[in-house]
């Protein structure tokens, strides 16, 4: 804690310093000045209605509970759920003589897009409670682990993300080089492994800062630049290798688990172009969390798309983003990718996220220098794009690992009913929510399936999980339907008639989120 000589309450961000600098008549004093990590927050008690001092304001013996209570407010938009219940407020301390309180809040990534909402919203919350004068938040996050893995080398690696493309030069390096960078921006630790034997493109598109390859014992120590892992075939042997695809994914094996990653929140692995056995053995092998897929428009692209989503679905691995590389001139941009195609990706395959990356000379230009365009141009437009991908990547894979819970899925013959975890849905409710190209129409949205034309008798024939989002469907008429686990649980709310529980849940969570504006 740092002790201050008057009572103003200030958040120490950049953005908010500028304010109060900007709101001062005299200059700002160098006690505002203090960084980030110093930031201890005291209560003028301007969110108090009654102002009271807090000094007359008794503590209550359960002061940790209403501290709890109060951060139960703070809701992580990707798990959907209070940071309180998710455990990621810790070491919580408080010291009554100064009416002090510090704690921890650990995400689930140090690369977490709302960690200075959260802080910030911490801060205010605790500094509206009378008995507290001044607050320090530390952010944290948990540490990397894999414990799916029997290899030293991976056992701190907290995620893979695979980058994949159905054919060769359609910008998968590219990608991979810039997403692990824009991770790396948002404060992860990253690593890349170019896993492409046959044309290895890492050496040429990041020159290492120190490029001896060192050997510890029987491990290799990986190469870094500007702090990112750097692993790849041509890094020691120069030029590609000739070998046949068995033994590909054999020594691909070996080698990602003979270096030495360290403790890593990100992996990303430049596959090999192509959706065949060597990618296909790959993946079953490396315990991939994630999958990105590139794409150009020029590749028959929504059906390379589709090959791609269906080869990781094989072994259960989400795709969580598309980027269409090189979609446009940046002069002409135009849309390759139209709605339709994005709505099928989302509500057939549940991929929310898509990228389209302009064709630029500066792209290319980097890709050549063995400088990764993100470092080069971090202020670009195109740096942003490949930082909302980041974005996207880190919140989807704290999505895969907090609720990678199959539901529970059976069918009930003796009173035709369908059981998702415990809630009762009709055959004919969702065969009628089938949201295939056959039943829905692809432009427009428009349902071709009207629920006259579902039989009454409909019957699912045979149920099966794909990959971890969804539940494909055989049914009694011919049909065969996906549904993301998403679709199934929100048919399920429309459908209930008496949600109140639901209703409750999300009124309390939304009086919570009001409070936190007002305040
Ligand atoms: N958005 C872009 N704008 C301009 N040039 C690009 C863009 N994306 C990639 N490139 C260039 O296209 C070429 C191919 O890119 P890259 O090596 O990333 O493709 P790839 O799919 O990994 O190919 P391969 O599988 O053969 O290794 C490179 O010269 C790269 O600099």
């Amino acid at each position: 804690f740092i002790s201050r000589p008057t009572t103003t309450r200030t958040t120490f961000t950049p953005a908010t310093t500028s304010k109060i600098c900007q709101n001062q008549q005299s200059p700002i004093s160098l006690f505002q000045l203090r960084p980030l990590s110093c930031s201890a927050v005291t209560n003028n008690n301007d969110n108090n209605v009654d102002a009271q001092s807090s000094d007359s304001v008794p503590v209550p013996t359960d002061w940790r509970d209403e501290v709890l209570q109060t951060l139960r407010a703070v809701i992580d938009p990707d798990l959907n759920e209070d940071i309180v219940t998710l455990g990621f407020v810790q070491n919580i301390a408080f010291d009554e003589s100064t009416r002090s309180i510090s704690f921890d809040v650990e995400l689930t990534t140090p690369a977490h897009a709302m960690k200075e909402t959260f802080k910030i919203d911490c801060e205010k919350l605790v500094l509206g409670l009378p008995f507290i004068d001044s607050v320090d938040v530390t952010m944290t996050a948990q540490a990397p682990i894999n414990t799916e893995t029997d290899s030293e080398g991976m056992s701190q690696v907290g995620a893979v993300i695979a980058v994949s493309s159905c054919k060769g030069g359609v910008g998968k390096s590219t990608t991979s080089v810039n997403l692990a960078y824009a991770l790396q921006s948002l404060g992860a630790s990253v690593g890349i492994f170019d896993a492409d034997v046959y044309g290895p493109s890492l050496p040429t598109m990041v020159e290492p800062d120190d490029d001896i390859v060192r050997f510890v014992g029987r491990q290799i120590s990986p190469l870094q630049r500007n702090g990112v892992k750097l692993m790849s075939f041509g890094y020691i042997n120069e030029g590609s290798a000739v070998m046949r695809g068995p033994m590909v994914s054999q020594l691909l094996d070996q080698f990602l688990s003979v270096t030495q990653w360290g403790s890593l929140d990100y992996l990303i692995l430049d596959m090999p172009p192509g959706t065949g056995d060597i990618q296909l053995t790959l993946t079953q092998r490396l315990n991939i969390t994630a999958a990105v897929i590139v794409t150009t428009p020029q590749e028959l692209s929504f059906a390379d798309v589709v090959r791609g989503v269906e080869m990781f679905d094989t072994v259960n691995v989400p795709c969580v983003a598309v980027v269409e590389n090189m979609a446009y001139y940046e002069s002409d941009p135009i849309k390759i990718f139209g709605d339709g195609h994005k709505r099928r990706l989302s509500e057939q395959w549940g991929i929310e996220h898509m990228y389209s990356m302009p064709l630029t000379d500066q792209i290319a230009t980097n890709g050549d220098s063995g400088t990764p365009f993100v470092l080069g141009h971090p202020d670009s437009p195109q740096a942003k794009i490949y930082r909302e991908l980041a974005t996207s990547v880190v919140s989807e894979v704290s999505k895969a690992k907090y609720s990678s819970r199959r539901p529970e899925i059976n069918y009930i013959e003796e009173f035709n009913i369908i059981q998702f975890d415990d809630e009762p849905l009709a055959p004919t409710e969702l065969r009628g929510a089938c949201r295939c190209a056959a039943c829905v129409e692809e432009l427009t949205g428009r349902q071709i399936l009207k629920p006259s034309d579902v039989p009454e008798s409909i019957k699912p024939l045979q149920m099966s999980s794909t990959g971890n989002y969804a539940l494909s469907v055989n049914w009694s008429d011919g049909h065969k339907s996906l549904y993301p686990y998403r679709q199934i649980k929100s048919l399920i709310s429309e459908l209930s008639p008496e949600n109140e529980d639901t209703n409750n849940v999300n009124e309390e969570k939304n009086a919570r989120q009001k409070m936190l504006q007002r305040l």
